[in-house]
């Protein structure tokens, strides 16, 4: 173990404020955690390449028989604090300064500020979101619109929690003995260190989400980073809470596992069903049986779907740990009603399941679907949470309902949809936005890593066939990209279209499906293309 401090470079710019963050201290902080844990992350990343060329081989995923004593033993997560026990509502949304505002005032019970799916990581994202945080837990941010509107904090404000990035992702900014960090512990370390302590004093906690895992041990190096964490600043052992996401076919086979993990720190687990989608169609992407219709088909009741979210809430209210649901991707329509009230309709009906289930809150993607969830879990769920009575589903799920391969159809309205939703996604990430509404969806990292995952695979599988019989194949993406770039080009106009980067985004779509190599993360290549 070297106790050297002196090996943090920043490569990024400084602008005005950012030595507020990037102090020292919390760099000295930052250094300890990757030299205690930085090799850890590289060592569990391959570890996921290794289990991806096992299940290719044919080894699907399945329970571990080495943690059975786990799953059968009886035990329980450390009691939850107040203000974590009441979440029917959590808003999500990036770290951007006027929605950190809007977002903690909107009404919703928690606020995920996001680094993950929602952020496009540029470096002043990443370090203006720190500062925005900060702000935010001091009371002291505000914000002025163009127009001249101002934004300051509501007296009654949302619980915080913040999403650091997945173990995934590099901070190429912060260079130690020359090499890239790990995002996720950049953007841990730093929100701990300036948060934690004054979090503590206000009642509250330093409280996060953790995205995109994929086994217990990358759950238990959380937790190991926490015990240090809390260590370093002098703070009670237990007091870091972390709701874990759910958002990868593998990790569903170890809920159990992750929650004994972080058993002091855990609160609970939640149902990521963009990445899960996607994380079941790359996992399983060179399976014989396994396909995926159109992206619209996938949806929270085909069978795999559904067994996944009862066995979350099963593991979670076995453990008295919070289950928490997920994201719809309706947001409101503007200047048209109907479609407005059929989007709302979903919203409400997808949050009343979730509840009559027994998840015990869900997330929103915008302010203005915080009532609409609200009514819905407040109707169906008058208590604060439902771990108490314990509420689910009596059912048994096994591995083969968790891999089970929905039915449906493959169309070339879908084909262009992945395509068009794709590119422009990737043209909005690209300008340094990682949230955009096209086609009045909510699109993120997520939801676009299924697009694009099932133009890939549909070319190379020999069931990508079209519902009229015609093979998916590259000429058919060449084909239709082209007009789906001339749809863009009309629904954006010239202007933004020449200026937007949606040819480079187009170029990086290109490089995604036609690499025979599956990429792992859309957002590493677009890393090495953003400032
Ligand atoms: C798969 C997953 O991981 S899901 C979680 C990650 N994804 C997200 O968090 C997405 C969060 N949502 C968003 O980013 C946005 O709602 C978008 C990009 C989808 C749409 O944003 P916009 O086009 O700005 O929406 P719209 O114009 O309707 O916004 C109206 C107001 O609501 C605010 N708003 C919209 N969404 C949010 C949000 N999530 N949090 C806080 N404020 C929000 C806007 O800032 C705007 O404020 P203003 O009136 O004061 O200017
Ligand atoms: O992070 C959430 C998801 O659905 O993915
Ligand atoms: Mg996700």
């Amino acid at each position: 173990m070297s106790t050297q401090t002196t090996g943090i470079e920043i490569v990024g710019s400084m602008k005005k404020g950012y030595e507020e963050i990037l102090t020292p201290e919390a760099l000295d902080f930052v250094e300890r955690l990757e030299r205690h844990f930085g090799e850890r992350r590289v060592e569990l990343l391959a570890a996921r390449e290794k289990r991806q060329e096992e299940i290719n081989g044919g080894k699907l995923p399945d329970f571990l028989p080495e943690t059975k004593h786990i799953r059968e033993s009886e035990w329980t997560i450390a009691p939850l604090p107040k203000d974590l026990q009441d979440r029917r509502v959590e808003i999500t949304g990036p770290t951007d300064r006027k929605m950190v505002i809007n977002a903690l005032n909107s009404g919703a019970k928690i606020f995920m500020a996001d680094c993950e799916d929602s952020t496009s990581p540029t470096w002043e994202a990443i370090v203006e979101g720190q500062i925005n945080l900060r702000d935010a837990v001091n009371r002291t941010i505000s914000f002025e619109n163009a127009n001249g509107k101002k934004y300051q904090l509501n007296e009654e404000t949302a619980v915080l929690m913040v999403r650091p990035r997945g173990w995934h992702l590099e901070e190429k900014h912060v260079l130690l003995d020359g090499k890239p960090i790990s995002g996720g512990l950049f953007d841990f370390a730093m929100y701990f260190f300036h948060n934690a302590k004054k979090l503590v004093e206000q009642g509250t906690g330093p409280y996060f989400y953790l995205p995109k895992m994929e086994s217990h041990l990358e759950a238990r190096l959380w937790n190991d980073v926490f015990v240090y964490a809390q260590n370093h600043l002098g703070i009670p052992q237990g007091t870091i809470k972390a709701t874990v996401l759910i958002e990868t076919i593998l990790a569903s086979f170890e809920m159990n596992e992750i929650l004994y993990e972080l058993k002091e720190h855990s609160a609970g687990l939640n149902c990521g069903r963009w990445d899960y989608i996607f994380s079941y169609l790359k996992k399983l992407r060179s399976q014989d049986d396994v396909i995926l219709p159109d992206r619209s088909q996938v949806t929270m009741t085909v069978p795999f779907m559904r067994s996944y979210s009862l066995l979350t809430i099963q593991t979670c209210h076995r453990r008295k740990a919070p289950a928490m649901g997920g994201m719809a991707a309706q947001i409101p329509i503007k200047n048209d009603e109907e479609a407005n009230a059929e989007a709302f309709a979903k919203v409400r009906a997808d949050k009343e399941r979730e509840a009559r289930d027994g998840h015990d809150g869900t997330w929103v993607a915008h302010p203005g679907l915080v009532p609409v969830a609200m009514e819905a879990f407040n109707k169906e769920m008058p208590e604060p949470n439902q771990i108490e009575s314990g509420k689910q589903m009596d059912v048994e799920v096994k591995a083969a309902d968790l891999l089970a391969v929905p039915e449906g159809t493959i169309t070339e309205a879908g084909v262009r949809m992945n395509i068009n939703v794709g590119i422009q996604y990737v043209a909005s990430w690209l300008n340094g936005r990682g949230a955009a509404p096209i086609h009045n969806l909510m699109e993120d990292a997520a939801t676009a890593e299924i697009s694009r995952a099932q133009l890939w695979q549909w070319i190379r599988h020999p069931k990508g066939v079209l519902e009229d019989g015609r093979k998916v194949t590259v000429e058919m993406y060449h084909e239709l990209k082209e007009e789906e770039l001339e749809k863009i080009k009309l629904e954006v106009g010239k202007a933004v279209f020449e200026n937007g980067k949606f040819e480079q985004a187009a170029e990086m779509f290109d490089e995604l499906i036609l690499n025979d190599e599956f990429v792992e993360f859309l957002t590493l290549p677009g890393y090495q293309a953003l400032a």
